[in-house]
């Protein structure tokens, strides 16, 4: 069975095609990474598979079941690490974990809990306003975790921590698909993806433009690797022989070294290369092989004008990982009105269950009927009203926009 699968599903705000016509299917048990650039519709995506934003056109099928229609029971299988998690300032983190639990209605131990996601039993009791954003997305996959769901969705899980807070972080992905979740995550911290994703999914305006393992994203791209040569000396001539084999794109002197070359080449032209060398007469005393990075994928498939992979991959810039842990802790500032008072402990999905009964359709289905002008502030106040009292991990995304 697919834990995830969208047939044609298009998400439009306003004027802002944010997805469109999307097919995707994540198997069961597989660990899934959705990449892509600021932009490209991957919250927008999440958001409907979690049926906090309706897609247009097009039907989300989440563990077997409906996205919208069945919502309430997806979500009790589901744990959600939402982009932008902001904590309840006056909460502890163990009162955090006890509210998942109880919204959830599952059998666990908050101590266990926070102790698997790093956090020390000293933090346990103080207020999340004071943690670190580090640590409050530690408190956020905690929450996420509760209930062994069935599903794991975790959007920017690794945003705030440091390095070893992210190896933390997957060796966690890793424990709960080998306990049989499916994990589906949106990563900018490429190496996270490379280190842990069964398959990626590269999204871009809207629309997957590759999907496979990032084996078969590299041998899409081309499978050109990167020979590093060190030799005692080499000459242009010894040069022009390189680049004139077959299977050679491009051979550049390395700069400040005295024989150090990069040779651009297929891999099965790499023995010809160093062959080429010796023969005319070059010592090579070393070389190795570099693979092409993840980001030079990311940026074969993202960038330029067509959505299939160019071989431009240089500006490792454009692929660093934005910024937008520091929305963790700040996105707290939006929390509802008189947050001196405990949020309602109720059960996750019980607004919106409700929201959703009130006419049959939900309130947020008319809305956009109505308002189509200003559909996209709609969702966002409606959003905010739904998670907000709900659930103190929804996300403020919308909000801000
Ligand atoms: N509630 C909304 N109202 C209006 N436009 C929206 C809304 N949500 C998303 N969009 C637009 O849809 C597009 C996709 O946004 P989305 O947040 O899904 O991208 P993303 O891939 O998650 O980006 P990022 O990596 O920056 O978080 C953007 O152009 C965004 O401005």
């Amino acid at each position: 069975m697919t834990a995830i699968e969208l047939h044609g599903v298009t998400k439009q705000f306003a004027d802002v095609t944010a997805v469109d016509d999307l097919d995707l299917a994540v198997e069961e048990g597989e660990i899934y990474g959705f990449l892509g650039p600021n932009g490209a519709g991957k919250s927008t995506t999440i958001n409907m598979v979690l049926d906090l934003v309706r897609p247009t056109t097009g039907t989300v099928t989440v563990l077997g079941r409906d996205a919208t229609a069945d919502s309430v029971d997806i979500r009790r299988r589901t744990g959600v690490l939402p982009e932008g998690f902001s904590v309840y300032d006056r909460l502890s983190g163990r009162k955090h974990v006890e509210f998942a639990i109880e919204s959830k209605e599952a059998d666990a131990e908050p101590e266990a809990l926070l102790e698997r996601v790093g956090l020390s039993p000293e933090d346990w009791d103080r207020k999340a306003g004071g943690y670190s954003k580090g640590m409050c997305q530690r408190l956020a996959l905690a929450m996420a975790l509760v209930g062994e769901p069935e599903l794991l969705i975790l959007d920017e899980p690794s945003s705030g921590l440091d390095p070893a807070g992210a190896k933390e972080m997957r060796d966690i992905v890793r424990a709960e698909a080998d306990r049989g979740a499916t994990v589906f995550f949106s990563s900018h911290v490429l190496g996270q993806v490379e280190a842990v994703c069964d398959r990626v999914g590269i999204l871009r305006d809207g629309t997957l433009v590759a999907e496979d393992s990032i084996e078969g994203l590299r041998d899409a791209v081309g499978g050109e690797e990167t020979l590093d040569i060190e030799t005692a000396g080499v000459d242009e001539t010894a040069l022009e022989s390189v680049r004139a084999l077959e299977g050679v794109s491009q051979v550049t002197r390395v700069e400040g070294s005295d024989g150090r070359i990069r040779v651009n080449c297929a891999d099965d032209a790499k023995t010809r290369v160093i062959g080429a060398l010796e023969d005319a007469g070059v010592g090579v005393s070393d070389f190795h092989t570099e693979e092409a990075s993840l980001e030079d994928l990311f940026l074969a498939y993202t960038e330029g004008d067509s959505a299939s992979p160019g071989t431009d991959g240089d500006d490792e810039e454009t692929a660093e990982a934005p910024t937008d842990g520091d929305e963790a802790r700040s996105a707290s500032d939006d929390e509802p009105e008189g947050d001196d008072d405990e949020p309602e402990m109720e059960p996750e999905g019980t607004e919106r269950d409700e929201a959703g009964e009130a006419d049959g359709t939900g309130e947020r289905a008319e809305a956009e009927e109505t308002e189509e002008t200003d559909e996209g502030t709609e969702e966002t106040d409606e959003g905010t009203e739904e998670t907000d009292e709900t659930d103190p991990t929804a996300t403020t995304e919308e909000v801000e926009r």
